[in-house]
C-alpha cells in the first residue's frame, strides 16, 4: 500500500486535472462565449492555464488575454461569465476523460473501506453530470463546489468544512490534487497532500508546491 494511505480515513480529491481531463470541453464553451462577444477564441493551450481558480476566474483571465482593459474587463464580466455557463451546461462532459488509473484507485479505496469525496473550485452545478457520465457518481460521500462557501481552494476552508461534516480529523484525511491550490490549501488546513503532474497548474509543474507525494498516476495508489 502507498505509504501516503496509512492513517487515512478519507481521500479528498480535487476534480478538474486530477480525476478528469475537463479541458477540452471547458475550452470548447469558452471559445463559443467568447466568439459570440465578437472576442477571439483563446484555444486549449491557453485555456490550461487559467483553470484552477473556478470559472469566474477562467473567464476573467481570459478577457485580460484578450487585451481589454481592467475597467471593461469588470464591466463584462458577470455577462461573459454567463455566456460561458450556458455554453459549458449545454457540453459539460462531451469530450472529458477519466484519467488513467482513476477508476482502479475508486475501487480499492472502496474495498479499503476509505472514505471518499471531492472538492473542486468549478461550481457545484457541473459536478453531477460529469460523475453520472463516466458512472463514478457512487464512489463519494459528499462533492463540494467552488461556490458552495465563501472561500475557495487554496483557502483552507472547503477542506475543513469537508471533514467536519464527515466528522474526520483532518490528519486522518489526504488531499489528492494537480495544482498549486490543492496542496496549499491541504497544508493550510493541516491534511496531507499528493499531487499529480499531469493536470493543469497554470504551467507551472506542481513539485515546486512541495506536496509530501508525488504519483504519476492514481495506479500507484491502488
Ligand atoms: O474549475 C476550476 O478552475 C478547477 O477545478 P478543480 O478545483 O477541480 O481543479
Ligand atoms: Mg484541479
Amino acid at each position: 500500500m502507498h505509504p501516503a494511505l496509512s492513517g487515512t480515513t478519507l481521500l479528498i480529491y480535487d476534480l478538474d486535472g486530477t480525476l478528469v481531463d475537463s479541458l477540452p470541453d471547458l475550452a470548447y464553451a469558452l471559445d463559443r462565449a467568447f466568439e459570440q462577444a465578437g472576442l477571439p477564441p483563446p484555444g486549449e493551450t491557453k485555456a490550461a492555464r487559467w483553470i484552477g481558480n473556478g470559472t469566474r476566474m477562467l473567464v476573467r483571465r481570459a478577457l485580460l488575454d484578450a487585451g481589454l482593459a481592467l475597467p471593461e474587463v469588470e464591466a463584462t464580466l458577470e455577462r461573459q461569465l454567463a455566456r460561458f455557463t450556458t455554453c459549458y451546461g449545454e457540453r459539460v462532459c462531451v469530450n472529458s476523460r477519466l484519467y488513467p488509473g482513476v477508476r482502479a484507485c475508486l475501487e480499492a479505496q472502496k474495498q479499503r473501506g476509505i472514505r471518499q469525496a471531492i472538492v473542486t473550485n468549478k461550481p457545484g452545478a457541473f459536478i453531477a453530470p460529469i460523475l453520472e457520465t463516466f458512472s463514478i457518481d457512487g464512489f463519494f460521500s459528499l462533492t463540494l463546489g467552488g461556490d458552495a462557501l465563501a472561500e475557495k481552494k487554496p483557502h483552507p476552508a472547503p477542506l475543513l468544512h469537508l471533514c467536519a461534516t464527515l466528522d474526520v480529523a483532518p490528519a486522518q484525511a489526504l488531499m489528492v490534487g494537480d495544482s498549486r491550490n490543492d496542496v496549499e490549501a491541504g497544508k493550510r488546513a493541516g491534511i496531507r497532500t499528493l499531487a499529480v503532474p499531469y493536470g493543469y497548474n497554470h504551467g507551472e509543474p506542481v513539485e515546486a508546491s512541495q506536496p509530501d507525494w508525488m504519483v504519476e498516476s492514481l495506479d500507484q495508489l491502488v
